[in-house]
């Protein structure tokens, strides 16, 4: 296959960060995605209806292509109210809660502490439908790195789907085949979304030859035989799977250091680089399902009513990219990628 249309896609988990970074990430994340959920892990972060409102009208000032609408999600403290998701419901912007444990990855220090201090909240959210998106991570120093997607899902997952069995929940950026069995088995209201660097790389590509910081994400890339679980996920058409990029830029600067960021930047490239992965799977059928039909199911929306097409047409990516008044090396930089999308 050649040419590939299918609906235009959606991005279900993405930072944009803020401030001058907007003039970048928002037409970048913008050039053929209809919408996008925006992750709220700013500092600080975006804890309430009000703020959500500020930071869309930050994101639509940095003019996005006319097809994009952001869908904004509340970051959860251990301060947040039931009555914040209410305001949050009744504002009609913001589409889904977010739980950062804290101290699990990039700008969650203000996270939740411990699940029972949001009784109250995640009730709420199961009352008026809000979605609950999760890093799905423990963070006790005793529990490996490599374990913690799996502890949490033990741990604190399946109790919580248990006690609120009407909430839906997404396990952001799963990373493992503990995840995916898992999500498969729950019911309906339990999806997952996978990131192209999951389904692309294992912590072979991150770690073999030397240490390359621009593969270090949170949660880490993991063996190869999670990375096969993934792909076989994400390209079984299964409903419960969906894109997500977690395209999380930082300055160069910041990730080739001795203290090196978590995060990878895929917004430049990023339904192209699925389409690798879905056509070496012999799976290019089962991309717009992923892509464009499987997130606004989940979240109730309807599907985009234009398409896109990509087309098989290598191209370089460039070493660096403008961030702002930085740059960011994204994935893939100073190499080759197999597929564009027409008319970019
Ligand atoms: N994925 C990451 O490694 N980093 C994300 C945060 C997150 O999604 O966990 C970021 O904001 O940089
Ligand atoms: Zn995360
Ligand atoms: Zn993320």
């Amino acid at each position: 296959m050649t040419e590939l249309t299918i609906k235009r896609p959606d991005d279900w988990h993405v930072h944009l960060r803020d401030g001058e970074s907007l003039a970048t990430t928002v037409p970048d994340i913008s050039r053929y995605f209809g919408r996008a959920i925006v992750m709220p892990n700013l500092v600080p972060p975006v804890m309430n209806a009000e703020q959500a409102a500020e930071y869309h009208s930050r994101i639509m000032a940095a003019n996005p292509a006319a097809h994009f609408t952001p869908l904004m999600v509340l970051y959860l403290t251990d301060n947040t109210t039931a009555q914040d998701i209410r305001d949050a419901k009744a504002s009609g912007i913001v589409y889904a809660c977010k739980l950062y444990p804290a101290g699990a990855t990039t700008n969650s220090s203000s996270g939740v502490t411990d699940i029972n201090n949001i009784e109250q909240v995640v009730a709420a959210m199961q009352e008026v439908g809000m979605p609950l998106l999760i890093h799905g991570e423990v963070t006790h120093s005793d529990i490996d790195i490599f374990d913690r997607e799996a502890v949490f899902i033990d741990t604190i997952l399946k109790p919580l789907v248990a006690k609120y069995p009407d909430l839906k929940v997404v396990l952001e950026h799963i990373t493992t085949k503990n995840a995916v069995d898992f999500v498969k088995s729950a019911s309906d209201n339990i999806a997952a979304t996978i990131t192209a660097h999951h389904l692309l790389y294992n912590r072979n590509h991150m770690l073999v030859g030397g240490i390359r910081p621009h593969y270090f994400c949170l949660p880490v890339l993991k063996r190869n035989t999670h990375q096969a679980a993934l792909v076989a996920a994400a390209t079984s058409g299964s409903k419960k799977f969906f894109l997500g990029t977690d395209s999380a830029p930082h300055p160069k600067h910041a990730k080739e250091s001795a203290c090196g960021c978590a995060g990878s930047y895929t917004a430049h490239a990023a339904i192209e680089l699925y389409a690798e992965v879905f056509e070496a799977e012999d799976a290019l059928d089962k991309l717009e399902a992923f892509a464009s039909l499987n997130g606004p199911a989940f979240y109730g929306l309807p599907v985009n009513n234009d398409e896109i097409t990509l087309e098989k047409s290598t191209w370089d990516v460039p070493e660096t990219m403008a961030f702002g008044s930085d740059v960011v090396v994204p994935i893939r930089a100073g190499e080759q990628i197999a597929w564009k999308v027409k008319g970019e």
